[in-house]
């Protein structure tokens, strides 16, 4: 196999997960506004060890380090809360 073939293969994986942290986002800000209508504050302790948790124990499931994965989700779930704060007026991104 062409290995020019099969990293047009990633880049098409690559472009499928930028596609996903995206809408990722997208839901995010919808999230942050439900949390500003009830005065919640953005970060829940107890949803994100769930989410981290969830997404160990996938990636042990598809054989993939969970350890890895865990860390892209802890850097997931910081863009998410960045944009959270964004939404409702409070980021300090220029
Ligand atoms: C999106 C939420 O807000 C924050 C971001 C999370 C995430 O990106 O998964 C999880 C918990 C919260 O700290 C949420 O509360 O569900």
């Amino acid at each position: 196999m062409d290995i020019t073939v099969l990293r047009e293969e990633i880049t098409s994986v690559d472009d499928q997960i930028i596609r996903l942290i995206g809408t990722r986002q997208q839901i995010a800000g919808r999230i942050a506004r439900v949390k500003y209508s009830k005065e919640a504050p953005i970060r829940d302790e107890g949803r994100r060890q769930e989410v981290l948790e969830h997404a160990f124990n996938r990636a042990v499931e598809e054989k993939i380090d969970p350890r890895s994965v865990r860390q892209i989700f802890e850097i997931l779930i910081e863009m998410s809360e960045e944009r959270q704060h964004e939404c409702i007026g409070e980021g300090d991104l220029p």
